[in-house]
């Protein structure tokens, strides 16, 4: 029976707290939607349930965290892991804080921890304030996310507009003290009508504070860092053992990126050099979205014929200036355009013999593995932080690899180098 349930509110959020899970030594199966009743393995730790709610409307985003939340219950999981973006990707309606107030409620806990560090991807908090490297959120790429704009740094501020509660706040200076001292801040905040607690951590051992002192809480929220900071279980070699478990499909390669990140263009333009590439064009999707993606298959299969293992990309996005902004006429957004395309994609790539494929972008991820109906993922071998390969089966039994990997993570050359390192 499960211990702990993890509700991630994006997809490539999923693996990545898998990811992680999987390292403390958890045996770790994801399920994407709110899993009904379906059968999971008998032998793991931690499920992972990963819904698509970081951009959808806010009730919609609740009533969703509450329905995972009680087929969590119902499996028998005793620890909640609310997992969003470790850079907050938010807006001032939610969804963070209103999934946090209904988990709060639903489990009638006293508090939580809010802790979007993930140190491993150069995510910190200190002082309160979110850093990405060695900037402050605010000044970071995420400034220009095409749908969760970020141009506040302060965790309590950007919380308190999507919260109903009181947000505390506990710096460094006390989690350096150990789990003890940080237990005594927590409780003092709670006491004080602020159950919901930013914490400090720029390290892991800082991780490892925040797990020991909010062990016995029902509800913890954060990033996938802390996962890392939870007891290690006591099962030698286990992520290796699940990486040799997964099955690993033959089949043609494809890379499809959604994702306007800076780390991920940064991927596409070192893949571009090395790869067969073809960049979406929105004013062709515009007019015949069917038309467009039915080329872009056609030169895939066209590509594969010349060399079967060789993977293509698909990608949109260059450079900042390719992100349209929605339409103020009502019109389709492009993102919305863009992510149908990827998901057509996806599955005529499928149909059409592709065995491994990579998804760069949450949102596009989620619309990949819908439209794959890809209901359940087991992990296989780490590829960076955060990012893992996956065994996913449809709902039609098929098993695909795949990789999904957050906007802003992976190495330049995740795009090129991840393949071989699958089996
Ligand atoms: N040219 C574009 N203009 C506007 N939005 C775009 C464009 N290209 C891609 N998008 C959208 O940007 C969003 C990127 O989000 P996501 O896939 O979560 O990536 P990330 O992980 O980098 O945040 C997707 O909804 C995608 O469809
Ligand atoms: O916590 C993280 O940074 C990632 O798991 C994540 O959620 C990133 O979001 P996307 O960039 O939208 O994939």
């Amino acid at each position: 029976m499960p211990v702990l349930g993890g509700i991630a509110d994006d997809f490539t959020g999923a693996t990545d707290l898998a990811t992680n899970l999987v390292a403390r030594g958890l045996r770790t199966v994801v399920t994407l939607g709110v899993p009904s009743g379906e059968d999971l393995p008998a032998d793991v730790d931690a499920v992972v349930i990963a819904v698509k709610t970081r951009t959808a409307e806010v009730t919609e985003a609740v009533t969703t965290a509450r329905a995972a939340l009680r087929a969590l219950r119902e499996l028998g999981c005793e620890r909640i892991y609310d997992k969003y973006c470790s850079t907050f990707d938010s807006t001032p309606q939610g969804n963070i804080g209103p999934v946090v107030d209904a988990l709060l409620a639903d489990l009638d806990a006293p508090g939580t921890v809010i802790v979007p560090a993930f140190p491993d991807t150069e995510r910190t908090v200190y002082q309160g304030r979110l850093f990405v490297g060695s900037e402050l959120l605010d000044d970071s790429s995420m400034r220009h996310h095409p749908l969760t704009p970020m141009t506040e740094s302060r965790v309590r501020l950007l919380l308190e507009p999507q919260t109903r509660h009181a947000v505390g706040e506990v710096f460094h200076q006390v989690v350096r003290r150990g789990p003890a001292a940080l237990r005594a801040a927590l409780d003092a905040e709670f006491a004080a009508g602020r159950p919901l607690v930013v914490v400090d951590a720029i390290d892991d051992d800082d991780l490892r504070t925040i797990a020991e002192a909010t062990r016995d809480l029902p509800l913890i929220t954060g990033g996938s860092g802390l996962a890392l900071g939870l007891a290690q279980a006591d099962r030698a070699g286990e992520p290796a053992r699940q990486a040799a478990l997964i099955p690993v499909v033959d089949g043609h390669r494809a890379v499809l990126a959604g994702s306007a990140s800076a780390a991920t263009r940064a991927q596409v333009a070192h893949a571009r050099d090395r790869l067969p590439w073809w960049k979406l064009n929105l004013s062709a999707l515009r007019a015949d979205l069917d038309a467009e993606v039915a080329a872009v298959v056609e030169w895939a299969r066209a590509r594969w014929a010349e060399d079967a293992l060789r993977p293509v990309l698909v990608y949109a996005v260059d450079s900042l200036a390719d992100v349209e902004p929605p339409p103020s006429d009502g019109g389709e957004p492009a993102s919305v355009l863009v992510e149908r395309a990827l998901g057509r994609c996806a599955t005529l790539f499928a149909e059409h013999g592709m065995g491994r494929l990579v998804v760069a972008g949450g949102e596009t991820s989620g619309t990949v593995l819908t439209a794959l109906e890809v209901t359940r993922l087991r992990l296989g071998a780490p590829l960076s932080p955060g990012v893992s390969w996956a065994a996913g089966t449809t709902r039609a039994g098929a098993v695909v690899n795949l990789a999904l990997k957050s906007g802003n993570f992976g190495d330049e050359d995740i795009f090129t180098s991840s393949w071989e390192r699958l089996a």
